[in-house]
């Protein structure tokens, strides 16, 4: 059963495609966390924002993020799933579900990719509606469509072409999130081969 997941995780990245170095994205991850501090760590800013990352791909970009954050924050985590071990989007599954405590809060939503943007939506609907006094928007990754998506974040560390992507934080059937640059898995290889992704 191990040897089955060893292989079947290696055979998927001996025809991947890195298209975003680990450098780059170390890059893009100081210039979302440089635009954050230019209005929370400015002088005489007092805000004190809730960081909600949103597991589990959020995982490693939020890890990255957070210690170049310079002013005061709280960090919680919500859990929601709408790929699950698919490379397409399904019906979304709350795992863990928002606090009381976004009630009121200023809240910096951290996740990996905005693709179909129906995650983020949804998530940010329910924040609001908690009472949740503002929700910002910060994602890694937002994915190039070529069309309208229901919400737009508000910062953005990298655009991507509209191909299934791999690595720091997003998994191929549960594989490589440990991956520190991002990677294209070749369309043959997805479970559900869809020309769109072949790009
Ligand atoms: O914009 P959308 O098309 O809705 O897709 C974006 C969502 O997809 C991924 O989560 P996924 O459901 O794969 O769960 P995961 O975070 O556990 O990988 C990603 O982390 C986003 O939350
Ligand atoms: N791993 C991964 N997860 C996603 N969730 C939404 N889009 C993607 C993607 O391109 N790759």
């Amino acid at each position: 059963m191990l040897d089955f997941h060893h292989e079947r995780a290696r055979a998927l990245l001996a025809n991947a495609t890195q298209i975003v170095t680990p450098t780059e994205v170390q890059a893009a991850v100081t210039s979302v966390a440089d635009q954050l501090n230019a209005r929370f760590a400015a002088p005489g800013a007092t805000e004190f924002p809730l960081v909600l990352g949103v597991m589990g791909g959020a995982v490693v970009f939020t890890g990255t993020l957070l210690p170049q954050l310079a002013f005061p924050l709280d960090f919680d985590y919500i859990h929601v799933s709408r790929y699950g071990d698919d490379d397409r989007g399904g019906e979304l599954v709350w795992k863990v579900i928002p606090r009381q405590n976004v009630a009121g809060r200023t809240i910096l939503l951290v996740d990996d990719i905005l693709d179909e943007g129906e995650t983020l939506a949804h998530v940010k609907q329910r924040l609001l509606d908690m009472g949740a006094a503002e929700v910002m928007v910060v994602v890694f990754a937002d994915k190039d469509l070529g069309r309208a998506k229901p919400i737009t974040a508000d910062l953005i560390g990298l655009s991507l072409p509209n191909k299934f992507v791999v690595g720091f934080g997003m998994d191929v059937y549960g594989y490589w999130r440990n991956l520190p640059g991002l990677w294209t898995i070749r369309p043959e290889d997805l479970k559900q081969a869809a020309p769109e992704l072949a790009g």
